[in-house]
């Protein structure tokens, strides 16, 4: 099995020399027929950073971050998170992460305790700590009134919450988020974000997707934006931003604008 690469230092990455970064992948590449999804992504996530990962819609965000996790197979490149090939030894890099999809099923014909119970049980943990950490998770994500519905019949913030419950409780060294904000109430984003803060103080990593450019700059230290399926800048976040807000930099770099063109006949007067 090839080494795990030492941080580049091009590609985003801020690590202490020597450190190896949470997640580091290399000539990342996927494409779907004809379209290309990802088109050779080289980044460095360091370890215990707050990552943000953004770009305009079909960038190829969900793409990266699924073959990041071992949920989709590249078709060229290689992934490891702290050191471990997740192609190559999915089991044990598996272990070390917890992942919040976007769009996957969960069991929902389970009460929201069920799922996340089951979750822990998964990942092998006992009985007496999961029950626990579920009494914990449920009470930090304002779910123990609901902890008894089936998740079906959650609404969509609530399923967001569950899934991220599930993703935490085997306290994996790196999370991975995609769009962990979408339909969750303000309220709800700002308890989130309070134990995303507080899992990367302790030493986690999270790296979430959004859309939300002024979360990300208040919320991330790092950010990379990418677009068809390329990485346009990635480091910390005042770098990428330089003077500008992230948004708007995120603009600059993407481009794209067009306001309402061809659209003259919504004109009503
Ligand atoms: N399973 C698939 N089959 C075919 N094309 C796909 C598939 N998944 C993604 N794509 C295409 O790959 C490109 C990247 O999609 P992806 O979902 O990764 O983008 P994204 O950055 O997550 O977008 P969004 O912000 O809209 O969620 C898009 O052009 C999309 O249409």
């Amino acid at each position: 099995m090839p080494p795990a690469p030492e941080p580049s230092g091009r590609s985003g990455g801020s690590q202490a020399p020597g450190v190896r970064p949470a997640l580091a992948l290399r000539g990342l590449a996927k494409r779907f027929g004809d379209r290309i999804a990802v088109n050779g992504i080289d980044l460095d996530v360091p370890t215990g950073s707050f990552y943000g990962l953004v770009g305009p819609n079909g960038a190829g965000k969900t793409t990266t971050l699924s073959m990041a996790t071992g949920l989709l197979r590249p078709d060229y490149g290689q992934i490891w998170v702290h050191g471990v090939d997740v192609w190559r030894a999915p089991l044990e890099a598996k272990k070390l992460m917890g992942i919040l999809p976007d769009g996957v099923r969960l069991f929902d014909r389970l009460t929201g305790e069920q799922l996340v119970t089951y979750a822990g049980l998964l990942r092998g943990m006992d009985r007496e700590e999961v029950a626990v950490r579920v009494s914990d998770l449920l009470e930090a994500l304002d779910l123990v009134e609901d902890a008894g519905t089936l998740v079906v019949d959650y609404s969509a913030g609530m399923t967001k919450k569950i899934a991220l419950a599930s993703a935490l409780v085997h306290a994996p060294r790196l999370l991975v988020l995609d769009e962990p904000f979408e339909s969750v109430d303000p309220v709800s984003a700002a308890n989130i974000r309070d134990i995303l803060a507080t899992y990367a103080s302790g030493g986690g990593t999270v790296i979430v997707s959004s859309h939300v450019m002024d979360l990300v700059q208040r919320m991330c230290d790092h950010v990379a934006v990418i677009a068809a399926g390329t990485v346009l800048a990635a480091g910390t976040v005042d770098d990428v931003r330089g003077d500008a807000t992230l948004e708007d930099r995120f603009v600059e770099l993407v481009g794209g604008r067009n306001p309402g063109a061809g659209l003259a006949w919504l004109r009503t007067s």
